[in-house]
C-alpha cells in the first residue's frame, strides 16, 4: 500500500464533537452532491431527448466503450454461461439456489378476511410486468448483484426481467455478468452503465424497453439518476456506496471487527465502515489491526477509512443502541456476548450479522438474504430488495345481499355528510331498497 492507512475518527464516542457525530450519521454528502445531481439531470434529459444515440455517446464518454450493439445478444449470454470457470459457475448456481429456498418463503401471499359476516376482502399479490435490475460494473464486477436482483423478480412471477450493466472496453459487460444473468434467469441485457442505464430503463427509447420499476444498487450516479426518476417509475431503496457499523464487547475479536470494515471499504472510496466497541483498548487493537489485514485494494480501502472510517470506544453496549438507530447501517454486525438479545435492541439496519461465525461475506454472496440494502440513512424508511419490490398488490371485496342490506344505512349516513348523495342511493339500491 501507498499510503500509510489511517481512520478518519477514532477516540471515546462520548468525546466525539456534535459536528464530527454529525458527519458520521449524514454520510449521504455524494448523493446530495450538487455537482452529482447536475451530471445526472443532464445524463437523464440526454437520454430522453435523444434515446439510443445518446446511450452510444454516453458510453464512449464515461466508459471508454465503442458500443456496436446495446443489446447482449442470447448466444452471448449462454456462451458466458457455458464457458464459466466450473467453480464459480458452481458458487453462482449455489447463491441462486440459497436466494430461490428464502425469497420463496418471503413471497407475498393472497389473503382474504371477512370484516363482517357477508363481507369478505381480499388482497392479491400480483407481479410486475417488466422491471429493470442495475448490476454494478465500474471498480469491480458484480455478477452476485445480478443475482440479488433477478432471482427474486423471477421467484415472485415477473415475465420481463431486463439487466443494465455497464460495458468494458470490448463494448460487453464482463463475462461473468453475462453468465450471472443466464444463470439467474434474465430475459434480456443491455451494455449500459451508470445514470444513462437508470434513465433508458425510466423511459424507454429505441431498442431498451421501459419498465414498471428500476432495482438495484451502484455508486452515486447511479443512485442519484433512482432518486431523480423516481416519480416516473417505480424504485427500490436507495442502495449507494457500501456501508457497515460493527458493535462488539469485550468478546468481539478486533482483527474480525477490521476485517469486516476492510471488506466493505473495498468497494468504493466514498463506503462507510464505522466501528463502535467497548473499552479504549478493543478500540486501539481494531485501528491497530486495520494496518494488517488489507489484503488487496489498499488505495480504496485507505480513501474509504481515511474519508470516512470511524473506530469508536464505548463504555456500555447501551450507549450503541441510539447511534445504531441513528445511522441505520446497511450492514450491521453484532459482535457480543448475546447477539439475539442485542437484535431485539436493533431498530433500522438493512440487514443484520449476529455473532462470530456470521461475517458480511456470508451475506453478500450466499446466504440467501439479499444484499441489495438502503444505506445514507434510508434504512430508517426502507427494506432490503425482496420479492415485495416485484409485485404490486390488488384488493378486492364482495359484499353479499344480506351484508349490503346490513350496511346501506350507515354507509348513507357517511355520504350524505360528505354531501355525495348518488352514492348513499347506490348503497341503498343494493341494499334493497326500492
Ligand atoms: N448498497 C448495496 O446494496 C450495494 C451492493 C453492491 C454494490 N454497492 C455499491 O455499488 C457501487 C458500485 O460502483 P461502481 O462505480 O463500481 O459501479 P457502477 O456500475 O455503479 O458505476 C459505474 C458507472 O458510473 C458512471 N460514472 C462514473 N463516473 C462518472 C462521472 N464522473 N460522471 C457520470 N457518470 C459516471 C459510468 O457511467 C459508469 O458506467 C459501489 O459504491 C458499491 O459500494 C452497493
Ligand atoms: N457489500 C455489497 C453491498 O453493500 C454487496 C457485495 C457484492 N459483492 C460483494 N459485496
Ligand atoms: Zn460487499
Amino acid at each position: 500500500m501507498s499510503n500509510p492507512l489511517t481512520v478518519r475518527f477514532t477516540g471515546p464516542l462520548r468525546s466525539l464533537p456534535a459536528a464530527a457525530r454529525r458527519e458520521i450519521v449524514e454520510r449521504a454528502r455524494a448523493q446530495e452532491d450538487v455537482a452529482v445531481t447536475k451530471v445526472v439531470g443532464q445524463i437523464l434529459a440526454r437520454v430522453k431527448n435523444e434515446g439510443d444515440a445518446a446511450l452510444v455517446a454516453l458510453a464512449r464518454e464515461l466508459d471508454r466503450a465503442d458500443l456496436t450493439k446495446l443489446e447482449v445478444p442470447r448466444e452471448a449470454l449462454e456462451e458466458a454461461r457455458d464457458g464459466l470457470d466450473p467453480d464459480v459457475r458452481r458458487a453462482l448456481e449455489r447463491t441462486r439456489a440459497n436466494l430461490e429456498t428464502v425469497h420463496g418463503a418471503f413471497i407475498p401471499r393472497v389473503i382474504e378476511i371477512e370484516s363482517e359476516p357477508g363481507i369478505l376482502v381480499g388482497r392479491r399479490p400480483d407481479p410486475l410486468a417488466a422491471v429493470g435490475v442495475y448490476a454494478p460494473g465500474g471498480r469491480a464486477a458484480y455478477p452476485s448483484s445480478v443475482l440479488m436482483g433477478v432471482v427474486p423478480a423471477r421467484v415472485a412471477g415477473v415475465p420481463e426481467i431486463v439487466v443494465c450493466s455497464p460495458p468494458g472496453k470490448n463494448g460487453l459487460p464482463s463475462q461473468v455478468v453475462l453468465a450471472a444473468a443466464a444463470i439467474g434467469g434474465a430475459t434480456r441485457v443491455f451494455a449500459i452503465g451508470g445514470a444513462q442505464a437508470i434513465a433508458a430503463l425510466a423511459f424507454g427509447t429505441e431498442t431498451v424497453p421501459r419498465v414498471d420499476r428500476i432495482v438495484g444498487p451502484g455508486n452515486a450516479y447511479v443512485a442519484e439518476a433512482k432518486r431523480q426518476i423516481a416519480g416516473n417509475v417505480g424504485i427500490d431503496a436507495p442502495a449507494g456506496p457500501s456501508e457497515i457499523l460493527v458493535i462488539g464487547d469485550d468478546t468481539a475479536n478486533p482483527e474480525h471487527v477490521a476485517r469486516e470494515l476492510a471488506a466493505q471499504a473495498e468497494h468504493d472510496p466514498e463506503a462507510s465502515c464505522v466501528a463502535l466497541v467497548v473499552g479504549d483498548g478493543l478500540a486501539a487493537q481494531v485501528t491497530e489491526a486495520l494496518t494488517r489485514v488489507v489484503v488487496d485494494r489498499g488505495e480504496v480501502v485507505s480513501a474509504s477509512l481515511g474519508s470516512r472510517g470511524a473506530v469508536l470506544s464505548i463504555e456500555s453496549l447501551e450507549e450503541a443502541w441510539p447511534f445504531a438507530a441513528d445511522y441505520a447501517a446497511e450492514h450491521l454486525m453484532l459482535l457480543v456476548r448475546e447477539p439475539q438479545a442485542a437484535l431485539a435492541k436493533v431498530r433500522h439496519a438493512g440487514t443484520v450479522f449476529l455473532g462470530d461465525g456470521s461475517s458480511v461475506a456470508f451475506g453478500d454472496y450466499m446466504t440467501g438474504a439479499n444484499h441489495v440494502l438502503p444505506t445514507a440513512g434510508a434504512g430508517r424508511s426502507f427494506s432490503g430488495l425482496s420479492t415485495l419490490d416485484f409485485v404490486r398488490f390488488t384488493t378486492y371485496q364482495t359484499v353479499t345481499r344480506e351484508a349490503a342490506a346490513r350496511m346501506a344505512g350507515d354507509v348513507a349516513v357517511l355520504a350524505e355528510a360528505e354531501g355525495l348523495r348518488n352514492h348513499a342511493a347506490a348503497a341503498a339500491a343494493f341494499g334493497g331498497a326500492k
